[in-house]
């Protein structure tokens, strides 16, 4: 076992640490899935937001290795409510990678956005719930239209950098971070994601960064989600992915039933964010 592989240890209440083996399977089982995605696709190509964070750094990384450095264009977009540090890790990663990157400062575009609804962004409104939220929404779907316009112009796919623990849970942006053409992490729980992070090589101080959507300034997934990333995979992989009741898994686990009963209610209230937009039945007249 590497060095790196140990980091989850201490607080994970279940065990969904890969072998080295496994951790070398999955790897090899990503980078075909992108090779095949964009050689299906027809593209020259892939692109993808980079924030500095765990997710976007492995996709980059599985990326690099699935096309090469040449194939994978990365575009860094900062706007007022990103941390200065994620900003220059997101320009470091690509720096290391040697892919091609451009920095887009957003913000124009958002108070481009803002100017247009007066009436309803006035003074602090911005500030609280639920404009907060809608707000941040916005910042998430102007990278999703940057990111689509690079696709376009280049003949590129875009990479998405969802993990299974956002998609069970819907923590995503419908149609912003989740407007996509694939997802190649989409099947890791999030303690994976730092683990395989760990096993190709991304620094520590990435691996072991606290997952943030960076929506508004200060928050974090795990304070906006009321639970830490551990307990929530554990109670995913057990009680929604798993097989075990709500009894056996407080049991199994040393968590609550008011925290399962708070994954399940994320895990069903989000299903339309995993779904297509539904239609009415054909109509047989
Ligand atoms: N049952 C239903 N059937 C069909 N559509 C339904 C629906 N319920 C809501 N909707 C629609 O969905 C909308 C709400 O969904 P959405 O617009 O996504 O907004 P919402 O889920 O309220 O907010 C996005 C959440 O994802 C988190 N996030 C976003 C981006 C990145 C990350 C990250 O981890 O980096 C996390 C963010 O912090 C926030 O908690 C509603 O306004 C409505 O249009
Ligand atoms: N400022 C940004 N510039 C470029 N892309 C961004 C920015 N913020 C978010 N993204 C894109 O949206 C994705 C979703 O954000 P998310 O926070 O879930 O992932 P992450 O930042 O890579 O990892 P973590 O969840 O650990 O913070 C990112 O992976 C990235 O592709
Ligand atoms: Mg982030």
């Amino acid at each position: 076992m590497s060095e790196q592989s140990v980091i989850l240890e201490p607080s994970a209440p279940l065990d969904l640490r890969l072998s080295e083996a496994e951790l070398a399977d999955a790897r090899e089982h990503i980078v075909s899935f992108v090779r095949q995605t964009v050689d299906h696709a027809g593209a020259d190509g892939a692109v993808l937001g980079l924030s500095g964070g765990i997710d976007s750094t492995l996709t980059a990384h599985l990326a690099v290795e699935a096309l090469g450095a040449d194939a994978v264009h990365g575009l860094v977009m900062p706007s007022e409510v990103n941390a200065a540090d994620n900003m220059s890790d997101a320009e470091r990663i690509a720096r290391d990678l040697d892919i091609e990157y451009d920095v887009i400062d957003i913000e124009p575009i958002f108070d481009a956005f803002v100017s247009a609804f007066p009436g309803e962004t006035d003074g602090d409104r911005l500030e609280t719930d639920p404009l907060r939220t809608a707000a941040g929404n916005v910042r998430v779907r102007i990278r999703a239209v940057l990111d689509y316009f690079v696709a376009n112009a280049e003949n590129r796919v875009v990479l998405g950098t969802g993990n299974r623990s956002e998609a069970l849970t819907g923590y995503f942006t419908k149609y912003g971070d989740g407007a996509v053409d694939c997802h190649p992490i989409g099947n890791l729980y999030k303690q994976q994601v730092r683990q395989l992070a760990a096993h190709v090589g991304v620094d520590d101080d990435l691996v072991t960064k606290t997952p943030s959507a960076e929506m508004w300034l200060g928050q974090t997934d795990e304070a906006e989600m009321g639970l830490d990333y551990d307990t929530l995979d554990a109670i995913l992989a057990l009680h929604v992915d798993g097989p075990l009741s709500e009894a056996a898994t407080v049991r199994a686990l040393d968590v609550t039933a008011e925290q399962i009963d708070r994954v399940v209610d994320l895990y069903e209230t989000s299903a339309h964010k995993r779904a297509m937009p539904p239609s009415p039945d054909p109509l047989y007249l």
